[in-house]
C-alpha cells in the first residue's frame, strides 16, 4: 500500500493555509492537515472552509483532545474531518468516548504518541481500545532538542498491525526511512509549509517516500488488504464459529447461489422503499465497500438492477437489505452480490430522508460505517472493525480445523468420532 503523504497546515493564518494546502496538493500531498495552530486560531471554521475549498481530499483536524473526547471528535466531524487527533496520554476513558463517538461519526482515530514515556507499551494499549491510527510523533519544541521520531517507529511497527502515522521535523529524507519502516502515513509540516516552493517541496517529499518504499521492499500489504484476503477465504460459518457462533443477519439471504462478498460498511438509513439515499450512496461508497441499508420494509424496495449496475461499475463489493429488493432476476443477471429480507416488484419514492455512514440495525444487528460485512449462501455476518484482523485470523484457524476434520471422516469416521463428542459434551 502506497505510505500517504500529510501535509500538516501549522498555519494560524486561514486564508494563507488554504492557498498552501492547494499548492501543496499540486505536488502530490493525499491528505492535509488542519494542524493544532490553525484549530486554536480559527477554530472548526478551519476545518469547514479546508473541507469545501478541497474536494475529494481528507481532512484530518490535529485537535490534539486530552478531555472530553467525544464531544471534540463530535465537532470535528460534524465539521468535515475525516479523521482526527486525540492524545494517547489522556485517560483511556477519554479515548475509549472519543472511539465511540468516532464510529458514530464514521472518522478515523489517530492517537498521538507526543511526549509519551513508553510508546511502545501505550501503542498496544491503544490498538486494545480500538484505536483506528497510531500517531508516531515528535512535537516541534522536542525536535528542537534533537528528538526523532524514527528512534521508536520500528519498535512500534512490530508491535500494532493498525496503520501507524508519523510526525516531527521529517524530510525528504527521513520521511522515505520513514515509509521504508513501515509507517502509513508520513506527515509533514514546517519542510513544505514554510518552503518557499510548497508544491516542489510536497513533491520531492512525494518522490523521495514511492521511491524507498519501492526500493526496500517494504510496500508491505496494509491490515485492510490482509483482512480482505483471509475473509475471501474463509465461510460466514466459520467466522461464526471465530466469533463464539455470533448469528448471521436475521431473515437477510442471498440473491444467487454461490455468492461471496466481503467489504467495509458504507451505511444507509432509509425508510420503506425511500430510494435516495441508498442510490446517493453509490457515489459515496467505492471499491471494497458494502452498502448496508436499514429500509424497514419487506414490501416496497428502495433498491434495484439499476442502481446494481452503477455500483458494479465501481467496484463496490455488493449490497444488504434489512427491507425488500426488486429487480431480482436482472441482478442475478449481472451477479452483483446483493442480500435482502424480500424480493417485490414495487419501489418507493426518492424523498430523501434518512442519512448515509450513521449507525444502523440492520438483520437484528448493529452496523457502524466501517465494519466489516461478508455474504455467502449461508447469510451475511458483521464484524467489528476494530477486531476484523484479529477474527479473520480466528476464522483461517477455523477452517484450517474443519479441513483436518474432513480429512479423518474422509478416511471413514463420524464427526462424533472424530471429535469425541461423547468425552467433551457438556457434563450435566
Ligand atoms: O503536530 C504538530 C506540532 O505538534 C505542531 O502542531 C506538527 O503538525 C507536526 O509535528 C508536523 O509538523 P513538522 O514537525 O513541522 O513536520
Amino acid at each position: 500500500m502506497r505510505p500517504i503523504l500529510q501535509v500538516a497546515l501549522d498555519e494560524i493564518n486561514l486564508t494563507r493555509a488554504v492557498a498552501i494546502a492547494k499548492e501543496a496538493i499540486e505536488g502530490g500531498a493525499d491528505y492535509i492537515e488542519a494542524g493544532t495552530p490553525l484549530i486554536k486560531s480559527e477554530g472548526m471554521n478551519a476545518i469547514r472552509t479546508l473541507k469545501d475549498e478541497l474536494k475529494g481530499h481528507v481532512i484530518v483536524a490535529d485537535m490534539k483532545t486530552m478531555d472530553t473526547g467525544a464531544i471534540e471528535v463530535e465537532m470535528a466531524a460534524k465539521a468535515g474531518a475525516g479523521i482526527i487527533s486525540v492524545l494517547g496520554a489522556s485517560h483511556d476513558s477519554t479515548i475509549e468516548d472519543a472511539i465511540r463517538s468516532a464510529r458514530k461519526y464514521g472518522v478515523r482515530l489517530m492517537v498521538d504518541l507526543i511526549n509519551i514515556e513508553d510508546p511502545v507499551s501505550r501503542a498496544v494499549r491503544l490498538q486494545e481500545l480500538g484505536a483506528d491510527i497510531i500517531g508516531v510523533h515528535v512535537g516541534v519544541d522536542q525536535q528542537m532538542v534533537g528528538q526523532d521520531p524514527l528512534d521508536v517507529l520500528s519498535s512500534i511497527r512490530r508491535s500494532v498491525n493498525i496503520p501507524i502515522a508519523v510526525a516531527g521535523g521529517l524530510d525528504a529524507g527521513s520521511a522515505a526511512a520513514a515509509a521504508a519502516l513501515g509507517a502509513d502515513i508520513v506527515i509533514v509540516g514546517g519542510n513544505i509549509i514554510r518552503s518557499k516552493d510548497v508544491t516542489g517541496s510536497a513533491r520531492l517529499i512525494r518522490e523521495s517516500i514511492d521511491k524507498k518504499a519501492a526500493v526496500s521492499g517494504k510496500i508491505r500489504k496494509s491490515l485492510d488488504e490482509e483482512t480482505r484476503e483471509i475473509f475471501m477465504q474463509v465461510s460466514t460459518p466459520n467466522i461464526s464459529d471465530a466469533m463464539h457462533r455470533q448469528p448471521a443477519m436475521r431473515d437477510i439471504k442471498p440473491l444467487y447461489e454461490g455468492i461471496k462478498m466481503v467489504g467495509k460498511a458504507v451505511t444507509v438509513q432509509t425508510f420503506a422503499g425511500d430510494w435516495a439515499k441508498p442510490v446517493e450512496a453509490s457515489d459515496v461508497a467505492g471499491p471494497g465497500e458494502v452498502i448496508v441499508i436499514y429500509n424497514g420494509s419487506n414490501y416496497v424496495s428502495p433498491w434495484g438492477e439499476l442502481a446494481s449496475r452503477g455500483c458494479q461499475q465501481k467496484g463496490i463489493e455488493g449490497v444488504v437489505i434489512d427491507g425488500a429488493i426488486r429487480d431480482v432476476d436482472d441482478i442475478r443477471k449481472i451477479k452483483f452480490p446483493s442480500f435482502a429480507s424480500a424480493s417485490v416488484p414495487n419501489a418507493g419514492e426518492p424523498k430523501g430522508m434518512g442519512e448515509i455512514n450513521v449507525e444502523i440495525m440492520c438483520g437484528g444487528f448493529k452496523v457502524r460505517p466501517g465494519d466489516w460485512i461478508i455474504g455467502d449462501d449461508n447469510g451475511v455476518v458483521v464484524v467489528p472493525q476494530e477486531r476484523a484482523y484479529e477474527i479473520a485470523r480466528r476464522a483461517m484457524e477455523v477452517k484450517k480445523s474443519e479441513d483436518r476434520v474432513r480429512a479423518e471422516i474422509e478416511r471413514g469416521k463420524t464427526l462424533a468420532q472424530v471429535v469425541d463428542l461423547y468425552k467433551w459434551e457438556k457434563k450435566t
